[in-house]
């Protein structure tokens, strides 16, 4: 019997401890933001389970309904757990989901003072083939619960309290970041916890990756196609980065925090806002972005200081190793002169 005993570990940082040691550095807090928190990743470890045996359980393909684009069985169902987890958690008053056309505003009494914005399966074209998704969240604090609008969450990114995804890859891995510094956990499936792998994640000052779905090539604007040019074929005797691109960005966003490099998803003359959602994708990543020492940048603007004016709105974005945005932020630059 002893052996097994030795198996535990006091010093085992799970999520729960780790959120509860930064909630006792508030002494006037009362607990209502781990309590949320624990509800997102409890939300998690139920669409990890689902994801790992959707082709079992029968949860691939389409679900027959749309949000404008085709729903996934997976979709509705991550849906389905989130906005159910969230509004059990009694600490949201207003939530925006992907996968709902409008926000959800919670009952009086039932709400508390956070507002989420959420995808709560990113990566939908991945499912069907197991390629790693993940879920994308926001928080959002306010001040009056009572009186929660829907301009309550067209707030700039920078006013979140909170933001991180959960990618349901080879390992189940939630990155989150409360506003100092970025911290990444796996799920130990023999435990059921999220135990502390990633602290305090840096994403290297520059990167040997650039990531982008070069089948919109021929849409692009200038400055896209000029550093994606840099990128294969620089002139200043640096090597050629290397392509990677998933097509989740969960997953491609997690490969550039930890390895460095920038992920773009640009506008092009197709999509002349881009195609990622500013509330639910652009802001979280952004928030974790600029926390682990890196940079966003819309092509005009610092992401985080967009101001939405509708809650499905998309934006070009830009991400990833501070320097490789410096430069593409001196492309857009110089063609604003030119
Ligand atoms: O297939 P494309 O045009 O490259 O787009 C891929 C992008 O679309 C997305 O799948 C959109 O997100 P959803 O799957 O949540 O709708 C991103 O995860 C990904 O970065
Ligand atoms: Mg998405
Ligand atoms: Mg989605």
């Amino acid at each position: 019997m002893d052996h097994e005993a030795d198996a535990f570990r006091t010093d085992l940082m799970t999520i729960t401890r780790f959120v509860l040691n930064e909630q006792s550095k508030y002494p006037e807090s009362r607990g209502d933001f781990s309590i949320l928190l624990s509800h997102i990743v409890l939300g998690c470890k139920f669409v990890c389970a689902a994801v790992n045996k959707a082709g079992l359980a029968k949860l691939i393909g389409l679900a027959g309904e749309t949000n404008g684009e085709e729903q996934k069985k997976l979709d509705v169902l991550s849906n389905e757990v989130f906005v159910k987890a969230l509004v059990s958690s009694g600490r949201t008053c207003i939530l925006v989901s992907e996968e709902d056309e409008e926000a959800i505003i919670v009952e009086p009494s039932k709400r508390g003072k956070y507002c989420v914005v959420f995808d709560p399966l990113d990566g939908s074209s991945n499912i069907d083939c197991g390629v790693s998704i993940g879920t994308i969240f926001g928080i959002y604090m306010i001040k009056d619960s009572g009186a929660a609008r829907l301009e309550d969450v067209l707030q700039p990114g920078k006013n979140m309290v909170a933001a991180g995804y959960c990618m349901y890859g080879s390992s189940c891995t939630l990155v989150l970041s409360t506003g100092s510094g970025v911290n990444g956990f796996t799920l130990d499936p023999s435990l059921g916890e999220f135990i502390l792998t990633h602290p305090d994640i840096k994403i290297p000052k520059k990167g040997k990756i650039y990531s982008v779905n070069e089948g919109n090539a021929k849409n692009w604007d200038g400055p896209t196609a000029q550093f994606v040019e840099k990128c294969k074929f620089p002139k200043d005797g640096s090597p050629a980065k290397s392509l990677r691109y998933i097509g989740s960005m969960v997953a491609d966003v997690h490969r550039t925090l930890l390895y460095g490099g920038v992920f773009l998803y640009p506008a092009d003359k197709k999509s002349p806002n881009g195609k990622l959602r500013v509330l639910y994708e652009v802001f979280p990543m952004s928030f974790l972005m600029e926390q682990a020492g890196g940079q966003s940048f819309t092509g005009k603007e610092r992401a985080l200081d967009l101001v939405p004016k509708k809650i499905h709105e998309r934006s070009p974005i830009f991400l990833g190793s501070y320097d490789d945005v410096e430069e593409i932020k001196a492309l857009y630059a110089a063609e604003e002169k030119a």
